[in-house]
């Protein structure tokens, strides 16, 4: 299909009355701000109107790192529907990750917000970028002030399906951050594919409280309500009471484990407040098992955890529904991520490239309409994590068990091979979060001159117990086999994570690097 831009797909899901709301955003005074859907269309329209007069070439990369806002939201469509590439960037990034980001992906427009422009602008204007705008969160910065001189209407550009859409730097956790690029078909395929599958209804109402220069709530979250017409209640950031207060106006939400965590916290959780709600989904991070069944037994409701990534969007996901493909099962099974979606080809394979058994662990490798085009400028880093037959290599490492879900158990890079055995930490985690007076733990290798290399645990008290490491591993070693047990444990007050409440390992495995040297 010629004309495959997602910004149409988008559109044409737009209500007939344009009039309606389409978001309503909390701003920090806790007013409300009421965006139409004709807002977004004329407000993207004035948008994508100011790059086309920039002359830019097709495809240019616009790169935004700016504080989440509707504004912000628009300039994604405005991109989508110039034909150019969007690349968001984490707020947190600083000179040196943003030099890294400007020199790599050579982008055309830099927007950012107006108290980093100084720096920003500086950066990029070495680095030869032609356009550096400021985006501010109370709807001010020169992005507007310039977009408001053009026209409100705008024909939207022609693609392809596989021409890119966006590029989204993976955060790293594991390495040098690499750019994935993803198609218009892409991202349409996986968002028509979810609106099925988690069974959109015509009044849902999503609250979007998730960072937007992120795959969860950039795609999954937005497109999933644009592409069903759905309003939502946006908050910039992330405040238990007020995400809560709203459960009773909304149907859908979507949530790193953290944010359900940090619900629980508040005792006034509870069925009542949650009634009005349909689904709860978790994503980007393990959920503890604990955290699933608390959220059942105080609101009633399972939460549905799915399973997706960077370079691919979403991959696998327990039922919404009953999935027949899986004996219309339809149950959501708490420490697993569930079914592959359908049409997403999902496969575990050994480290000799043959396929494994249900129940065995191994590498999750994937296939689909919705997989990557490969890393920005890294040909060789992109033909590395493809198998001979063309599958992905996601660089987890989990298993399907025989009823077909899928459970990851780590990542590749953080297994950990102990004097020849293989340590999954998430299985080792799993045993030490059970034991008394554990919130939550993380499981790292660091050298050792004997084993080549051993498991150091990290270990977070729940609040008010006293926890011992020596006698944490003392019960570990009555559970499990020796070469798993960690050699050292340590009792911190947190876990280092980044903005998506993923645990940073690498940055605990620097600071144990040294323990047995
Ligand atoms: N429900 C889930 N359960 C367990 N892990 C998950 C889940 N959802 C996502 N993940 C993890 O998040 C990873 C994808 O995250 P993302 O694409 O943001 O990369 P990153 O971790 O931020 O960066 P990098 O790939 O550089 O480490 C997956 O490969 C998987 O390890």
């Amino acid at each position: 299909m010629h004309q495959a831009n997602l910004y149409s797909a988008l559109r044409a899901a737009f209500p007939a009355d344009l009039q309606k709301t389409a978001v309503e955003a909390i701003e920090p005074d806790g007013q409300s701000l009421y965006y139409s859907w004709a807002d977004l269309e004329h407000g993207s329209a004035r948008m994508a109107n100011l790059l086309a007069s920039l002359n830019l070439p097709e495809g240019s990369r616009i790169a935004v790192q700016v504080e989440k806002s509707v504004e912000a939201m628009m300039l994604y469509l405005a991109t989508l529907r110039s034909g150019h590439v969007f690349l968001p960037l984490n707020t947190a990034y600083q000179s040196a990750e943003m030099e890294y980001f400007i020199t790599n992906a050579e982008p055309a427009v830099v927007v950012c917000a107006p108290g980093c422009f100084g720096w920003v602008s500086k950066i990029a204007f070495t680095r030869g970028v032609g356009h550096v705008y400021t985006l501010g969160t109370d709807r001010t910065g020169t992005l507007l002030d310039r977009a408001a001189h053009h026209s409100d209407e705008h024909q939207v550009v022609a693609r392809k399906a596989d021409d890119l859409a966006a590029i989204l730097y993976t955060s790293g956790t594991t390495g040098r951050s690499k750019g994935a690029m993803l198609s218009h078909g892409n991202l349409l395929s996986n968002a028509a594919m979810l609106k099925v599958y988690w069974d959109w209804q015509a009044d849902d109402v999503l609250i979007h409280a998730l960072p937007i220069f992120h795959v969860h709530g950039l795609f999954v979250a937005i497109h999933g309500a644009l592409l069903n017409g759905s309003p939502m209640i946006w908050f910039a950031k992330f405040e238990p009471e007020a995400v809560m207060a709203r459960f009773k106006d909304a149907t859908v939400f979507m949530g790193v484990p953290t944010l359900y965590v940090r619900m629980l916290a508040d005792a006034r959780l509870d069925r009542d407040m949650a009634a009005h709600m349909r689904l709860f989904v978790s994503g980007s991070a393990p959920m503890l098992i604990e955290t699933f069944r608390a959220w059942k037994t105080r609101t009633g409701h399972t939460i549905l955890e799915r399973y997706g990534m960077s370079e691919t969007t979403m991959l696998t996901s327990n039922p919404c529904k009953p999935d027949v493909r899986y004996g219309n099962e339809a149950e959501r099974r708490g420490g697993t991520v569930g079914f592959p979606l359908p049409g997403v080809g999902v496969r575990v394979h050994g480290d000799d490239g043959k396929p494994l058994a249900a129940g065995e662990i191994g590498n999750i490798e994937v296939q689909g309409p919705n997989v990557f085009a490969g890393y920005w400028r890294m040909p060789e880093k992109t033909a590395e994590e493809f198998t001979h037959d063309g599958w992905f290599k996601t660089g987890d490492v989990g298993m399907q068990d025989a009823r077909g879900y899928f459970t990851i158990v780590g990542r590749s890079k953080d297994l950990i091979i102990s004097g020849g055995y293989n340590v999954y930490p998430a299985e080792v985690e799993a045993f030490i979060n059970d034991l008394a007076g554990v919130d939550e733990s993380a499981l790292v290798g660091v050298p050792h001159p004997d084993f080549g290399e051993v498991g150091v645990a990290v270990i977070v008290p729940r609040k008010g117990a006293q926890v011992d490491g020596q006698k944490i591993l003392e019960s570990l070693k009555t559970r499990l086999a020796n070469f798993k047990v960690p050699k050292r444990c340590y009792v911190v007050d947190s876990l280092p994570r980044n903005t998506m409440g993923k645990v940073q390992k690498k940055l605990l495995r620097d600071q144990y690097q040294k323990e047995f040297s």
